[in-house]
């Protein structure tokens, strides 16, 4: 039994122009009632004081350090600096400010590879601000998977996204791309692979002892025959098929359409989907506010609310803060599980 305090987790600032710094601010002063789990704010600690100003809220920020942040985190919000170029306009997003987004990113990655901070947390970023000033990947999971590979032992992990609710626990197998390339980017291996990196994760990270996993089919009613499509019987099935000889719990191809009302949900542990939008428009129905999204693969802990930048609300003090919380408290208890994995070693 270790006696340490574990490190805090690392809350990167997302688009300073959107409600990540509301979200931030609004769960720090409830983090009493809340008993929040302590974080580092990775960011620019003007923006915060510029939104609690504009949001009549009497916040503190203090620089600080990992090491500094959860003796720091009672009385005032712990930053470690990723300045932004210009002033942020809440919802004006500038893409100027990108580096301070991305720097960001990289810095909560290196501090939890390092062990000085318990996880990666982040708040919602516009991809299409970024991409304007040169990013290139699609989304944070790509962009973390690429900040891995030297940890991960020199390759590219292949990263897993998970929206994980309590109702429900859904992987898209292909993410940020167009759905006209979705049937091209499936094949069996990528099936195959996404599946078990999910199945270990779900047990080593989650600890769930033998995780169901719930294989969907890309076409409508799973293919019918081949009759409305080939990919099901070419490719999904071969590799649920796969799956089950490597001893993985896991049914399919099943017809998309019914395989997320509440019967069947209580079937399955992870529903495996071939597309984003298969995945997530499920998630964000059943839980918009409660899922989280968690990348999973990788050789640390990240997770992030399920929902973006929505810069309508920034600014505004509407914007509702739980899917950040349950985030918050998802890397917490996964960090926490991996300690305990590696003390039991
Ligand atoms: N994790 C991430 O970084 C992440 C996730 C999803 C979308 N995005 C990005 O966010 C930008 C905006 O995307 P979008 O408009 O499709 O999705 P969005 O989630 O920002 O907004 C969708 C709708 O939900 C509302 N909403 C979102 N969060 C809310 C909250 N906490 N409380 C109350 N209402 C909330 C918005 O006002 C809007 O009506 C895009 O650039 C997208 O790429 C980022
Ligand atoms: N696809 C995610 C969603 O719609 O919630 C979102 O774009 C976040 O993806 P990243 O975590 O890769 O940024």
């Amino acid at each position: 039994m270790t006696t340490t305090t574990p490190p805090p987790l690392a809350l990167t600032m997302g688009d300073p122009a959107g409600i990540g710094p509301d979200l931030t601010l609004a769960l720090w002063t409830a983090r009493k009632a809340l008993s929040l789990p302590p974080f580092l704010f990775i960011g620019d600690g003007d923006v915060l004081r510029q939104r609690a100003r504009a949001l009549g809220l009497d916040v503190a920020v203090a620089a600080a350090e990992p090491e500094t942040a959860a003796r720091l985190f009672p009385e005032a919000i712990p930053v470690l600096a990723s300045d932004c170029t210009v002033p942020a306009v809440p919802g004006m997003p500038d893409s100027r400010n990108a580096a301070a987004v991305t720097g960001a990113i990289e810095t909560a990655v290196a501090l939890t590879l390092a062990g000085r901070t318990s996880a990666v947390v982040t708040n919602p970023i516009a991809k299409a601000v970024l991409y304007e000033a040169g990013f290139g990947f699609p989304g944070h999971t790509e962009f973390l998977a690429d900040l891995s590979a030297e940890a991960a032992g020199g390759r590219v992990p292949l990263p897993v996204m998970l929206l994980a609710g309590p109702k429900l626990r859904a992987v898209p197998v292909t993410i940020h791309i167009p759905l006209k390339d979705v049937p091209a980017a499936l094949t069996e291996d990528l099936i195959v692979e996404t599946a078990a990196i999910t199945e270990r994760d779900l047990r080593l990270r989650f600890g769930i002892a033998r995780p169901r996993l719930a294989v969907a089919g890309l076409n409508p009613h799973a293919g019918e025959g081949g009759a409305l499509g080939l990919e099901d019987d070419a490719i999904v099935r071969p590799a649920v098929e796969r799956l089950k000889a490597a001893g993985i719990d896991a049914v399919g191809p099943l017809p998309a359409d019914t395989m997320f009302h509440d019967a069947a949900r209580a079937t399955y542990d992870v529903a495996l989907c071939m597309y984003h939008d298969q995945a997530l428009i499920p998630a964000k129905a059943l839980g918009f506010d409660t899922s989280v999204n968690a990348t999973l693969g990788l050789p640390f802990i990240r997770t992030s609310p399920d929902h973006g930048t929505a810069f309508a609300l920034a600014g505004k003090g509407v914007a509702r803060p739980d899917s950040l919380l349950a985030a918050l408290r998802l890397a917490e208890e996964l960090a926490r599980n991996g300690q305990a994995m590696k003390e039991a070693r």
